[in-house]
């Protein structure tokens, strides 16, 4: 059986083709970017004033206390000038730095007399509440990489250099099915041996949150069903996730119909808990991701398998990231043991406090963690304050 790694491996090698589109800018949210974003001139354009007050030249301040008042410089006025140096001009923030001037000084550290500024101290230096052009950067630097996700803060630094239509990555088209007997739908009154569909919602919802769109399908567990509803899938789709029908049943048909229709499988079992009849497979370009069933598994792998690969193949730089136990636990079977957390950050520390479940069909405390973290095979006792690779189920673009 493969272990975690190995499995990764395989799926992360199978190459993904990435088309690209271009949007206005408000559609591009949670999107990933697909261009670099330079920037069309300074940033700041001007000498921002940054505090609202007088502004003075510096070399006076050895001099004088009392500067009387030439006029006012308001943010979006053209750029006015100190005609004596002697005075000095009242200066809003955001306002442009009149010529002549290069010190501003706040309101609350002048008192005004009849329109003379009279300083408080002399304690100013050359530059003082002045963001000046060019700090941040310089026209024609590069400000955004491609393949950032696209946030709020993306946006505004694009809206600041006039980006009002945006290359970003197309997401690729995806159905995600569900397939079981036991299965049904949400604005349904399950009987007593029925359950409704989660896992369907939980998927839409993990594609929803990095910006996806899915179409759902449900498929009953029968071989001929199955077979014809995939073959018309496998035309229409770049990717296939499927929940359920993976694993030893009479009737977990997946595995050997995909067989059928010519997906070649490149993974089907991991040395890992829970996900262990995890399967991936490929037919030319379009892509099957089988999850095991059970609510915890189906969204682990998710995360671990399939997010990891197709982030990977759009071009978004991964984190890894680590989190230190904060109790004792054990788990004796020699495959990776993927435990559910709550994440908790104390100090320079992130802390992974473990979520006691029932298992990987346990739904509700599923719900309660932040995320998992991945205990090696080759162990079987994990130490308080020891630390393993976290992989967040809350935060969509940190891993
Ligand atoms: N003899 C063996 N039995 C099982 C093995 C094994 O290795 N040998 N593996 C177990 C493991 S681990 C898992 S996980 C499950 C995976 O099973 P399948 O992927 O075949 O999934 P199903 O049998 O169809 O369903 C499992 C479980 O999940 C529920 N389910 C399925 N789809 C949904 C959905 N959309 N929403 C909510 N819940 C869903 C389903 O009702 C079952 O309870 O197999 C073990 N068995
Ligand atoms: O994926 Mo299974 O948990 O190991 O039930
Ligand atoms: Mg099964």
């Amino acid at each position: 059986m493969n272990s975690v790694a190995e499995a990764l491996q395989k799926v992360l090698e199978n190459e993904l083709p990435v088309r690209t589109e271009t949007v206005p800018l408000m559609n591009s949210l949670n999107r990933i970017l697909a261009e670099d974003i330079k920037a069309d001139r300074d940033a700041p354009p001007f000498h921002r004033v940054t505090m609202d007050g007088i502004a003075i030249h510096s070399t006076q301040l050895l001099k004088k206390a009392l500067f009387p008042i030439e006029g006012i410089q308001a943010a979006g006025d053209a750029q006015g000038r100190l005609l004596d140096p002697e005075n000095c001009l009242e200066v809003m923030t955001g306002a442009i730095l009149p010529e002549n001037t290069n010190c501003v000084i706040p309101y609350e550290q002048v008192k005004i007399i009849d329109n003379v500024a009279n300083l408080l101290h002399s304690d100013f230096t050359e530059n003082q509440n002045v963001h000046l052009k060019g700090t941040d950067a310089g026209k024609g630097d590069v400000l955004l990489k491609k393949g950032i996700f696209i946030q709020a803060g993306t946006i505004g630094v694009m809206a600041t250099v006039g980006v009002s239509n945006v290359k970003v990555v197309k997401p690729p088209t995806i159905t995600i099915c569900s397939t079981g007997n036991e299965l049904v739908d949400i604005t349904d009154n399950p009987l007593p041996h029925q359950i409704r569909k989660s896992n369907v919602y939980m998927l839409q919802a993990a594609l929803k949150s990095l910006g996806i769109e899915a179409q759902t399908l449900h498929i009953d567990d029968d071989k001929k069903l199955l077979k014809a509803a995939l073959e018309k899938l496998l035309h229409k789709n770049d990717i296939l996730l499927f929940s359920g029908a993976v694993s030893k049943g009479k009737y977990d048909f997946l595995p050997e119909v995909l067989e059928d229709l010519g997906v070649k499988k490149l993974v089907h079992g991991v040395a890992q808990k829970p996900g262990k009849p995890f399967l991936f497979g490929r037919r030319k370009n379009t892509f099957v991701f089988g999850f095991p069933g059970n609510p915890a598994s189906t969204l682990i792998c998710f995360h671990l398998y399939f997010k990891a690969w197709l982030l990977t193949h759009l071009g978004k730089q991964r984190n890894s990231l680590f989190a230190t136990l904060t109790e004792d636990v054990s788990f004796k079977r020699p495959v990776t043991y993927h435990l559910l957390v709550k994440v908790v950050a104390e100090k320079e520390k992130i802390l992974a406090v473990p979520v006691s479940n029932s298992g990987s069909g346990d739904l509700v405390h599923l719900a309660a963690a932040d995320g998992f973290i991945s205990l090696p095979a080759h162990l079987e006792t994990f130490q308080t304050g020891t630390s393993y690779p976290l992989t967040f189920l809350t935060q969509p673009w940190f891993n």
